[in-house]
């Protein structure tokens, strides 16, 4: 019989990623907790999805690394590795495992350690290097684009890249996924889908800001046209091939993300605007705003490599040091000429 796909994670998108999958496939999904696995294990609705009857949950994730080839991880980036290492014994050269986490991880150092101190060595990795440094398999990938999971879940259309250095990777993945609602193109940038994924996050809760203070859609549109602009010039900085960032999983998501009031990014900018804080936010909030993590990361990043990002760097001092949202701005248009995109 055919091995079921594996998901760990039964938050809003590895709900999403489960119920796609289960259109091509059979899906084992992972959950820590107990009230939720007897929820899908009894075909109740979970997280505004009834799964078909291919989708079982399980607490055991020795037992989905047993019973699945192919694996999605698709858990918050702060708590990646921690998940990463309890299944990595389970791991074997066989496996594939494709994530769907936009954030970065932090190695040897707690986020709060970022603002205070650089490192010699390099601390940052993506999720497809957590996952090979704790485990025994090389075969990786993440999957990347505009996937709103509201969106998907009301089954409207979109796509996704599925990335990696190995074309397997990207054919097992494109074979789970896809479907007439649900596209999947295949790219083998994987450091660049990654950087995007986790990056485009920042821009949309900047331009949660401007949608916030009722800017207009030229001030949006310049937020997002010149945040892009700084992310790939952060990505290129750190090794990403900046053309990538045009792609699906790069300008597609972040469009969707900037400017979607769905976007727990976005929302999280929005009600900054709005007066509400950081910890207001995080209290009403069930559901990760990944940007938040990143930009605490990426500031660091600005700082060890000596690089100018004057947005990030702006939503940065008004998410954690409570710079006024109208200085910030006016700021940004004084900003001392820069060049358009002429360094793509
Ligand atoms: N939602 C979306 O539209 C999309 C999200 N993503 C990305 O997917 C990732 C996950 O997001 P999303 O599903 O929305 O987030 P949610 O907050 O909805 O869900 C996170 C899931 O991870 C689980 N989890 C967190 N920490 C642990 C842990 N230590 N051990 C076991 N399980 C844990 C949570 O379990 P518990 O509930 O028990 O805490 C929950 O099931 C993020 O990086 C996000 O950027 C990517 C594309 C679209
Ligand atoms: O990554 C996403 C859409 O592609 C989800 O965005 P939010 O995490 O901001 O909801």
């Amino acid at each position: 019989m055919e091995k079921p796909v594996g998901v760990i994670g039964a938050g809003s998108f590895g709900s999403t990623i489960a119920s796609l999958i289960s259109e091509n496939k059979s899906v084992l999904i992972y959950s820590r907790n107990q009230f939720e696995i007897d929820n899908i294990n009894q075909g109740k609705e979970h997280k505004g999805i009834t799964f078909a009857k291919n989708v079982t949950a399980t607490g055991d994730l020795k037992y989905l690394a047993e019973s699945c080839n192919l694996i999605f991880p698709v858990i918050p980036a702060g708590a990646f590795r921690k998940v990463i290492k309890q299944i990595a014994p389970y791991i074997t050269p066989l496996h594939i495992i494709i994530h769907a986490t936009k954030g970065l991880d932090i190695v040897e150092a707690d986020i709060e350690d970022l603002g205070n101190k650089t490192f010699d060595k390099d601390i940052i990795r993506t999720m497809s290097q957590v996952i090979t440094e704790e485990c025994s398999t090389l075969r990786v990938g993440c999957i990347s684009g505009p996937n709103l999971s509201k969106e998907i879940n009301l089954s409207y259309p979109t796509a996704a890249v599925i990335a990696s250095e190995f074309q397997e990777v990207i054919d097992q993945g494109q074979i789970a996924l896809s479907s007439s609602r649900f596209f999947v193109f295949g790219s083998h940038q994987l450091l660049t889908a990654e950087l995007a994924g986790a990056f485009k996050n920042i821009i949309a809760i900047g331009s949660g800001i401007i949608g916030g203070k009722h800017l207009g859609k030229n001030m949006q549109a310049l937020l997002i046209t010149r945040g892009l602009r700084e992310i790939i010039h952060i990505g290129i900085a750190l090794g990403a091939e900046g053309k990538a960032f045009l792609g699906t999983a790069g300008l597609g998501d972040l469009i969707a993300t900037a400017t979607s009031e769905t976007s727990r990014n976005y929302n999280f900018g929005r009600r900054l605007a709005e007066g509400d804080t950081i910890e207001q936010i995080r209290a009403s909030e069930d559901e990760v705003a990944e940007g938040v993590r990143t930009l605490k990361i990426v500031k660091y990043i600005l700082t060890k490599y000596n690089l100018h990002a004057p947005i990030c760097e702006l939503i940065y001092e008004i998410v954690f040091k409570d710079l006024n949202i109208d200085k910030a701005i006016s700021h940004l248009m004084r900003y001392p000429n820069a060049p358009d995109v002429d360094f793509l």
